[in-house]
């Protein structure tokens, strides 16, 4: 074993065959879509010459999103400064963009802003539609195209938005140089939204912003929504105070639900450093937490809730002094900003109250991942809080990569059957980029691993050895992360390959697995030696498929095919985040996979549509023609299952073949029986314990 190229792998630049082995690491410009031609109507008259392509590191950066002949334009600082976005902003450094100067770089980023109509319009227009066409009604609504002002650079949030100094100096501290394209569009609509969209409402049935916006944002993994939601979240608050004069009172005004553990403490994290000096206080809620609601008469704890178990897992930075629930000896956490999973909040809102507690203060309601935590999975947790959310100000947004139009219609239904006031106010939906269900800024791979469990774990340690690799593999850099359809499979794969790395390059510690049986804090231990660069291989679940965040992930594999296109796009969207160049996407498929892969191969193609990437570099154009067409219901059943051939007792995965597994079970039968014997004979003193009959002995 090559010990040296083991541990080089993880930083080598420039070595190998495929073109994911030349691309360079460095972080590029967050812009996905930073193609300065696109859209541009009439020249500027002092417009800059674009960049040159760069030759100093001896590796150009491809950039994916280019029309084809730019492909191999270099990302230099020059070539950020020209972008759109940034011309803009150096054209009118803090006035309003003209109607013109906004729809060019609406249309250089990919950016597309809808009015969605008003709720009880679009219901109407449902009710009254026969059968057939509601379905269509649905769909098709009278959506009207919005064109608001832009930031085209963090500058303005001082320059436009007043934003205080403090938070500005952290977004420049985390290296935060220009906005990407969602936070490009959604900052100046989500923190005034009444200047953002002055000029563009008129005439749309009195809907007016001077109140806030609900919004939809739909943009693709790794983009930078959390800070999108995070700075205007934290802004608002900081004004609401300095207006109160109550700087240091904090009265929970939002709440940011997120479907993982692992992606709240993420949220929080991130806060927490965009948050520093400026007095707002984000927390990660934990059970045993309690938060200041209304009508929190909670009955007598009688000791055996499990609330009351994890009361010692809650840290005390947490808890403010002297803030005690007069019906528990509990400190009260005192928040600004509260990030948690649904079911956890749900359950100290709902559970042991005598009466209903609410949330009266909060007026920002952030779903991270909006089209699971409305999927059927969390739904009725989320409305559950949303419904305990009682400020009359109540404001939604949902995130995510992907989401469908049924989590739309949803929202809308959701928004008309909860409004208080007689003016609607605008649900506004954002799209970045052409369509969500594909991850451009990556190479993806199909590779077909023959038919058994044994050809994915020899085609998985050829990827793992670059000693090894074979051609016709993309040569992966360390570290990636393995997913797999369950916890079994997990299990059992780490197993298999926990003792793949030698011991002096840190053997079995370089490999972990991470499912939802661990305990939380060997979840959180894992996370952070994953972060640190000591696990190179994580193996995990959908578990960790949305939102997480790790920088250096050079690339996914998937080891089972996901269940559903989104979960491809959110799997794969582990790499290549924030403009880094140089992800691979590889997944294994054998023929059980046949069946439902055009799903997965669809999103492929459309990706490496809008890479530019010709027909010839693509998925060969037989396997797109040769797979079957997914039918709805094994998609719903693939998406609620699995696969079937990957579940209970065939679950496990390990290189043996049928025989010598069952070679091993009769072996492990044989110890076992043995051990009983002897057993029986100390206990019985007697040779030939009662039992002896029932076992069949070693079969060949
Ligand atoms: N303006 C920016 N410039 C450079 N990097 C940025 C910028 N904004 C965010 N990032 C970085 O981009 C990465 C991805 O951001 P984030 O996790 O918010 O993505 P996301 O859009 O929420 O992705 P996902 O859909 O996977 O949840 C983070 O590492 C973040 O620090």
């Amino acid at each position: 074993m090559d010990i040296l190229k083991i541990l080089s792998r993880g930083t080598k630049k420039g070595a190998g065959k495929s073109s994911a082995a030349t691309l360079p690491q460095k972080p590029t410009n967050p812009q996905l879509y930073h193609d300065p031609t696109r859209g541009v109507k009439r020249k500027r008259a002092n417009e800059a010459p674009l960049a040159q392509p760069s030759t100093d590191d001896g590796a150009d950066d491809v950039d994916f999103f280019a029309p084809k002949e730019n492909k191999k334009q270099a990302i230099t600082p020059e070539a950020i400064e020209n972008t759109p976005a940034v011309q803009a902003e150096n054209l009118v450094p803090s006035a309003q963009l003209d109607e013109e100067d906004v729809r060019q770089v609406l249309r250089s980023h990919r950016l597309k802003f809808t009015l969605l109509s008003s709720h009880e319009e679009k219901l109407a227009k449902i009710k009254k539609c026969k059968k057939k066409e509601k379905i269509k009604a649905k769909t098709k609504d009278t959506k009207q195209p919005l064109f608001p002002q832009l930031m085209t650079s963090f500058n303005e949030l001082k320059s436009k938005y007043n934003a205080s100094a403090r938070l500005i100096e952290n977004i420049a501290k985390q290296g935060y140089r220009i906005p990407t394209e969602v936070q490009l569009g959604s900052l100046p609509l989500l923190m005034q939204p009444e200047t953002a969209l002055a000029g563009t409402l008129g005439g749309t049935n009195n809907i007016t912003a001077d109140e806030g916006v609900h919004f939809l944002a739909v943009a693709p993994t790794g983009s930078g929504k959390t800070l999108s939601f995070l700075i205007p979240t934290m802004n608002s608050i900081m004004r609401r105070r300095a207006e109160i004069g109550q700087q240091n009172e904090h009265s929970l005004e939002a709440i940011i639900v997120a479907p993982t553990r692992e992606l709240a403490h993420q949220i929080a994290n991130e806060g927490r450093k965009l948050a520093v000096g400026t007095g707002v206080k984000i927390v990660a809620f934990k059970k045993g937490m309690r938060i200041p609601v209304e009508g929190q008469e909670v009955e007598p704890d009688d000791g055996n809730s499990s609330d009351s178990e994890d009361d010692a897992s809650v840290p005390s930075e947490d808890e403010a002094p002297g803030g005690t629930d007069k019906a528990s000896s509990r400190p009260v956490t005192r928040a600004d900003i509260l990030v948690t999973t649904p079911l956890l909040l749900l359950n100290f809102l709902t559970k042991r109250a005598r009466s209903k507690r609410t949330l009266p203060n909060v007026r920002s309601l952030i779903l991270d991942e909006g089209d699971v935590l409305l999927d059927p999975l969390f739904r009725d947790q989320v409305l559950g809080i949303w419904t305990s959310c009682t400020h009359e100000l109540l404001r939604l947004t949902c995130w995510s990569a992907t989401m469908g139009s049924n989590i739309e219609t949803l929202v809308m239904e959701q928004l008309a059957s909860r409004q208080v006031s007689s003016s609607p106010v605008p649900l506004i939906r954002l799209v970045v980029g052409l369509k969500d269900t594909a991850v451009p800024s990556i190479n993806h791979r199909l590779i077909f691993t023959g038919d058994n469990e044994r050809g994915k774990l020899f085609t998985l340690r050829q990827l793992l050895h670059p000693n090894v690799a074979s051609d016709s593999l993309p040569d992966m850099r360390l570290p990636f992360l393995v997913f797999v359809q369950s916890i079994e499979r997990a299990v059992s794969l780490h197993d298999e390959l926990k003792f793949e790395f030698p011991v002096e390059a840190g053997g079995s510690t370089r490999i972990a697995s991470l499912h939802s049986s661990l305990s939380d804090a060997a979840r959180s231990s894992i996370i952070t030696r994953f972060r640190a660069g000591e696990i190179w291989v994580l193996i995990t679940t959908d578990l960790l498929m949305r939102g997480i965040d790790f920088r250096g992930v050079n690339g996914v594999i998937n080891y089972d095919v996901p269940a559903s296109s989104a979960a491809y796009v959110h799997r794969v969207g582990r790499t290549g985040r924030a403009g880094h160049e140089g992800g691979v996407a590889v997944t294994f498929y054998t023929k059980e996979d046949v069946p439902h892969l055009a799903l997965i191969a669809n999103v492929i193609a459309l990706s490496e549509k809008q890479a530019g990437k010709s027909s010839e570099e693509g998925l060969p154009k037989w396997l797109m023609d040769a797979l079957p067409k997914v039918r709805k219901e094994d998609k719903k059943k693939l998406k609620e299952r699995g696969v079937e051939s990957r579940r209970g007792s065939k679950a496990q995965i390990s290189s043996k073949s049928a025989w010598e597994k069952k070679r091993e079970d009769n072996r492990k039968g044989a110890i076992a029986g043995s051990k009983k014997r002897k057993l029986d004979e100390t206990t019985t003193g007697r040779a030939g314990g009662g039992q002896d009959s029932e076992w069949s002995g070693i079969d060949d």
